[in-house]
């Protein structure tokens, strides 16, 4: 039945229980999916439970209620097929980038010379082929994460999670990843759930935007943005472009703390 879905998110409700039984009901009742090859923003006041909701969607961690399905199946069965960005790029400082980047396969005992090449391949893609020996600490930190965004494509997942990955980054810089990441996503057509502090961002991104109300988490917005693709600068100046920012700052509420 959920066949035609990449993730099909069923009434899922998350409690943190405290080691003194105190219980802290994070996500409540959240029910929505993901159409394959989608790019679907989710934004949210702060504490709202979007890393919450990425976590148990890549099956890092259980829902206490409902179920996450992956093309159909069950997280549990699907998880090879799912890759994560966080905030922070985490490279390992004494491996260069093309070992960074090969990480995910070596764990499964599948750095293979096809697999060596698609890594390059991946490294070009992103404007770092020359710098596939160097090592993290030489680069800034817009390419750090480009790198980062390679380890999680090198297994060809068919869902990336990305949790805020642009959100350490100077404006300038995040503006030229958000046109990156468009172009790695219309390149390899995965789904993508791409959770962002900023409303502009998510709007230009995303097919919809999923707005996450809090206390506890659930869904008060799913705001289809029918924006003509590849989106270029011209479409942040557009009237329909300030509707959407509108539209989701005023079902947030307070704005304060989102840019
Ligand atoms: N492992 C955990 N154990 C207990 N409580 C947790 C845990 N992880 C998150 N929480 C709590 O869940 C709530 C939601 O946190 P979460 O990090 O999911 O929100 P968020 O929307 O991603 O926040 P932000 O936008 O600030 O990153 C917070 O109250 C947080 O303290």
């Amino acid at each position: 039945m959920n066949n035609e879905y990449a993730i099909s998110v069923n009434n899922v409700g998350k409690t943190y229980r405290s080691r003194r039984g105190q219980e802290n009901t994070v996500l409540e009742g959240l029910d929505f999916h993901v159409e394959p090859g989608r790019f679907v923003s989710i934004v949210g006041q702060s504490g709202s439970g979007k890393t919450t909701l990425l976590k148990t969607v890549s099956g890092l961690q259980e829902p206490t209620e409902g179920e996450i399905l992956v093309h159909g199946r069950p997280i549990q069965e699907g998880i090879e097929d799912i890759a994560m960005v966080f905030q922070s790029p985490v490279l390992l400082p004494w491996r260069n980038n093309l070992d960074n980047v090969l990480l995910p396969l070596e764990f499964r005992g599948a750095r293979t010379d096809e697999a060596r090449a698609y890594a390059m391949e991946l490294l070009e893609m992103v404007g770092l082929g020359g710098k596939a020996k160097n090592y993290s600490y030489e680069l800034s930190g817009g390419m750090q994460q480009r790198v980062a965004i390679c380890r999680a494509l090198v297994s060809r997942p068919k869902l990336l999670l990305m949790d805020e990955p642009f959100g350490a980054l100077d404006a300038m810089t995040r503006d030229s990843m958000n046109f990156e990441i468009q172009r790695i996503w219309q390149t390899t057509g995965c789904s993508v759930l791409f959770v962002t502090h900023s409303i502009p961002e998510a709007v230009w991104l995303g097919d919809r935007v999923v707005v996450v109300g809090d206390r506890p988490g659930r869904i008060i917005a799913d705001i289809p943005i029918d924006l003509p693709r590849p989106r270029g600068k011209e479409h942040r100046y557009s009237a329909d472009f300030s509707g959407y920012t509108s539209e989701i700052e005023s079902h947030i509420g307070v704005v304060a703390g989102i840019s």
